[in-house]
């Protein structure tokens, strides 16, 4: 990934650079080397623009895209700008990078640990009863509902306590590894885990429940497949961040 920057300093009409742009961008759109891209006006000192666009790497923009058939319609559209132009170069990103705190995490959109620990509390009393998957949890640790809450809150922007208490992603794979789950039992799960969370009044707004539902699709499929006799995962990774995608949450 590399992200290039052009700086241009408009001396005339914004308002046609700024309709040149958005003619030229639908080619940005269509190229399979455009991750995204963002113009920018200075509030500060009128005239002056910042382009950003991330490319897959400088190699595509400059051989696939500058020299691939979107280019010359591209070029049409701004052409006239190009002596405007006072930076453009690639950059690197760095380790450096991040999310503030204007969108609240799904953790304290939860209600924290307290709210998640009532959550599996309860599932694992509705898993035990169960006849389909209960016999797979009858020897489990009984701090097992607070463990799965951990790794939850973990996930869902909380604190790190799974990976710095409990042997982080490794040690959940380790816990499915061998056990050969079954479709009907991930979904038995699934279903359990949704009636829990209606149970103990979860947030049930849209956005909530959407990117909720988002994780714990991805996180039992996993799971299945990583059960399975044979299966190769990944010994060591992170634990996974969920975030809320598409749908933030609606603040009102
Ligand atoms: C999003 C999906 C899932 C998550 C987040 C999850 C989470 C976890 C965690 C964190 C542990 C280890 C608990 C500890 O550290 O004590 C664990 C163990 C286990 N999980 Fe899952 N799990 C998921 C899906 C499933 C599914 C679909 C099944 C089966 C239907 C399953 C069956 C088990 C079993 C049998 C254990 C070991 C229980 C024991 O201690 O005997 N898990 N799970």
């Amino acid at each position: 990934m590399t992200v290039e920057y052009i700086r241009y300093r408009i001396p005339g009409d914004t308002a046609a650079f700024e309709q040149a742009y958005t003619r030229a961008a639908r080619f940005l759109t269509r190229a399979p080397q455009c991750v995204d891209y963002e113009l920018s006006r200075c509030t500060d000192e009128p005239g002056t623009y910042i382009l950003r666009i991330t490319w897959t790497s400088a190699d595509d923009h400059i051989k696939g895209f500058r020299g691939g058939d979107l280019f010359p319609g591209f070029l049409a559209e701004i052409r006239p700008y190009v002596s405007a132009i006072e930076e453009m170069r690639h950059y690197e990103p760095t380790a450096v990078t991040g999310t503030g705190a204007s969108i609240p995490s799904m953790y304290e959109w939860a209600g924290g640990t307290e709210a998640l620990e009532r959550l599996t509390a309860r599932f694992y009393e509705l898993v035990v009863a169960d006849e389909l998957i209960g016999p797979l949890f009858a020897h489990m640790d009984p701090g097992h509902p607070r463990h799965v809450a951990m790794w939850l809150a973990e996930v869902f922007g909380g604190p790190s306590r799974y990976t710095d208490e409990r042997g982080g992603y490794p040690a959940m794979l380790g816990h499915h590894l061998g056990k050969g789950i079954t479709e009907p039992q991930r979904r038995r799960w699934v279903n359990l885990l949704l009636d829990a969370a209606d149970e103990v009044s979860l947030p049930d707004d849209p956005e909530f429940r959407a990117a909720f539902m988002g994780y714990i699709e991805w996180g039992t499929r996993l799971a299945l497949a990583n059960s399975q006799p044979g299966a190769t995962p990944p010994r060591r990774a992170p634990v996974p961040h969920w975030g809320w995608g598409v749908a933030p949450p609606y603040q009102g």
